[in-house]
């Protein structure tokens, strides 16, 4: 059986810009991610999601804005297992709190998009960065009255 995992895209807005939280993997080949995890058995993936950011970023489900209608998905291979990690687009209420790490991560950073897409270098994760800023922009638009409703 393939491997699950869930987790959110975290972003804060700073000085007018828009930044994604990256976590540095103290393990393996050392890759940048989303903070996520692994699926405990019996969990549901919203839990997951929580949980692992609770443990990798110090963040709690109260200092989040949580975009829960719009599961984003990423499918890739892991040691030749599929592995399949759900995200939800987030945004941290109080954007000067800063993260905790665990031991499960040697640095984090904050970057807008451009730079966040290059950090996690996987085609798919920038697609869904990309996806992610389209979402906040188009809900930005909304609130400010721009929609193109008739
Ligand atoms: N490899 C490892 N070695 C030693 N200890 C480990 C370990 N992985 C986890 N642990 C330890 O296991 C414990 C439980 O951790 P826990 O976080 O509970 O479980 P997990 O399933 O290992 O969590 P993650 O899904 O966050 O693991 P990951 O970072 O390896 O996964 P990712 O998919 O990003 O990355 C997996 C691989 O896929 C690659 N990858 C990431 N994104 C993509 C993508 N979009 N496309 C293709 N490849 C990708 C990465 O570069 C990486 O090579 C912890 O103590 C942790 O330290």
């Amino acid at each position: 059986m393939g491997k699950r995992a869930a987790g959110f895209v975290l972003f804060r807005r700073l000085c007018g810009q828009i930044e994604y939280l990256l976590l540095k993997a103290s393990y393996g080949d050392f890759h940048w991610s989303s903070p996520k995890g692994h699926v405990d058995p019996g969990e549901d993936d919203f839990t997951t999601a929580l949980r692992e950011t609770k443990e990798e970023a110090g963040y709690d489900e109260s200092d989040l804005i949580i975009y829960r209608d719009t599961p984003l998905t990423l499918n890739y291979i892991v040691k030749g297992k599929p592995k399949i990690v759900i995200y939800w687009l987030a945004e941290l209420r109080n954007p000067n709190k800063k993260p905790v790490l665990s031991e499960e991560h040697t640095e984090l950073k904050w970057l807008a998009k451009e730079a966040a897409k290059e950090c996690v270098g996987f085609k798919d994760n920038q697609e869904m960065i990309d996806k992610c800023q389209e979402m906040i922009l188009d809900m930005d638009k909304k609130k400010q009255g721009g929609c193109d409703c008739p």
